[in-house]
């Protein structure tokens, strides 16, 4: 794991937008990547895939306004005291998750956090900046019928934390603000209705107030509301657990249920969806950001592949970007994130394309691996939600993606789509999704089709990872492993843990 310390808090960027900094912390299985996905793509993922600690990037375009969101996912491990504080120093918000059908996993939550601000975030002598302002997250609020941790709950713990509360569901893909009713005899409502995405937004939101207090906020602008220095002080101070949480109807954000209502009303009207965006991984990339609408699923067509995207296919044979249109050389996008293998790839596609992808190179066996390896695969697909680049093989028809390309249609990827450009035998695949922040793998042969997540710190790390796993399916299929499970036309093979 490599987490990056650091101290300042959100900056703007050299490209001039806001930066922040949100770790998503909670037990395992909570649904915390799946929530971060859903941010980044607009899809869910539904296996499980044990999360080590990533890190992913997201751009959230905020009514005229784009933030750079750099999002932590933690692993369980998150949990522990030291670790919650090494990344409470590096972020600027903090996303706390929990599933509303494990109590335990909530009471873990709910004492970890106390004891965090009990630690830090009370007393003259204590270092508020280590407590970054705190969305509490009940998620799988579609689980309502296996519930265990009720509303009232995680609204208590948020009113603890002094920080807000929403109810959601990274599967369905909504979120729920949930307040109290001022005067009423205390029940939870739900005060708006919107979608995930929003929880970040949320959580720009609170950043928003607490770190930046800009004149030229995009909610004072657009909301017609008073600009954040108007509200509440930047760093709260904490009461500490068991302290009286009497003011919980007083919005620990006003800014946030401003930014939340306001989005809701839009979201309602339909008149201007957010667009969230997502940029590559790699700061070198140049890779146009895709928007990923946040209109309602309904409005949202299913992915194609243009013809004019399909077209560029053609033209480089063995390589397809649907996330990038018109690009005169694939070989020269990949070579900014692996400039050895854009060269290997731009020299191929100058050879004879149909008998080698990779000219002889001793000095590196992995593109003679690959061929070697692939052949007899009818087609793989990589993708990947920020790098958008990989593999080139013969024969096989080995595609590139990005979840990004498919995602700017909110729906899911079909990979019956991409089978008019696969070489060699026919395919029939079924239509499935494919998806997630994380780079993913897609392999198909003799109409199977072999599909996990791959761990990738970067483009090269992704195409050496991509390789591994391409080989084990060679083998797998070879061994014939009793491991594998075949339903229709759709064969899983154990994932390879890189
Ligand atoms: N029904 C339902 N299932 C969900 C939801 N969100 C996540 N899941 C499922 O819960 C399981 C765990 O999701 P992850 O996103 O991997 O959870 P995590 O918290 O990142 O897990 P760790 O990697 O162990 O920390 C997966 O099988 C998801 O499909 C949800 O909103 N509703």
């Amino acid at each position: 794991m490599h987490v990056e310390l650091q101290t300042n808090r959100s900056v703007l960027t050299t490209s001039g937008y806001r930066e922040f900094k949100l770790v998503v912390v909670g037990p395992r299985k909570v649904g915390k990547s799946a929530l971060v996905v859903r941010f980044l793509t607009k899809r869910f993922i539904n296996e499980y895939v044990e999360n080590t600690d990533m890190t992913c990037k997201g751009v959230a375009d905020v009514d005229g306004e784009t933030l750079r969101v750099n999002i932590q996912d933690t692993s369980e491990k998150g949990m522990r005291l030291n670790m919650i504080e090494h990344y409470f120093r590096w972020a600027d918000a903090v996303m706390l998750v929990y599933s509303i059908t494990d109590l335990k996993g909530f009471e873990q939550l709910r004492d970890t956090a106390m004891k965090i601000i009990e630690k830090n975030g009370e007393g003259e002598d204590k270092d508020l900046r280590r407590v970054p302002p705190m969305v509490v997250v009940g998620n799988k609020g579609d689980l309502e019928f296996v519930r265990k941790v009720t509303q009232q709950q995680g609204y208590e713990l948020a009113g603890k934390l002094r920080s807000d509360f929403f109810e959601t569901s990274a599967r369905e893909g909504w979120s729920k603000m949930i307040n109290r009713v001022p005067n009423s005899s205390g029940t939870c409502t739900p005060t708006s209705d919107t979608d995930t995405i929003h929880l970040f937004a949320g959580a720009a939101a609170a950043v928003s107030m607490a770190s930046f207090g800009y004149p030229s906020s995009p909610v004072s602008s657009r909301c017609s509301t008073p600009p954040p220095t108007q509200v509440r002080l930047p760093r709260r101070s904490f009461s500490g657990p068991g302290k009286d949480t009497d003011d919980f109807n007083v919005p620990s954000s006003t800014t946030l249920q401003r930014w939340a209502s306001c989005n809701q009303a839009k979201s309602k009207s339909h008149s201007r969806s957010n667009s969230f965006a997502m940029a590559a991984s790699n700061k070198n990339v140049n890779i146009p950001l895709l928007n990923i609408s946040a209109a309602p699923r309904s409005a949202c067509s299913s992915p194609a592949i243009s013809e004019e995207e399909g077209d560029d296919s053609k033209r480089s044979e063995l390589l397809f970007l649907p996330g990038v249109k018109k690009t005169p050389r694939h070989g020269s996008i990949i070579g900014k994130l692996s400039p050895r293998l854009g060269r290997k790839i731009n020299k191929s596609n100058n050879n004879d394309r149909s008998q080698k992808a990779y000219p002889r190179d001793n000095n590196n066996n992995k593109n003679k691996q690959l061929s070697h390896i692939a052949s007899g695969l009818s087609a793989a697909i990589l993708t990947s939600a920020g790098l958008s680049e990989t593999i080139c093989v013969p024969n096989a028809g080995i595609f590139s993606s990005s979840c990004s390309s498919s995602a700017n249609t909110s729906s899911s990827g079909s990979v019956e789509s991409l089978t008019s450009y696969g070489q060699g035998s026919e395919m029939k695949l079924q239509e499935q999704n494919f998806g997630g922040s994380e780079p993913f793998l897609h392999l198909c042969r003799d109409g199977l089709s072999h599909r996990s997540r791959v761990r990738a710190r970067s483009p090269s790390h992704l195409i050496a990872n991509g390789l591994k796993r391409i080989r084990s399916f060679k083998n797998d299929q070879g061994r014939n492993s009793t491991n594998h499970k075949q339903s229709g036309n759709t064969l899983t093979v154990p994932v390879m843990r890189l």
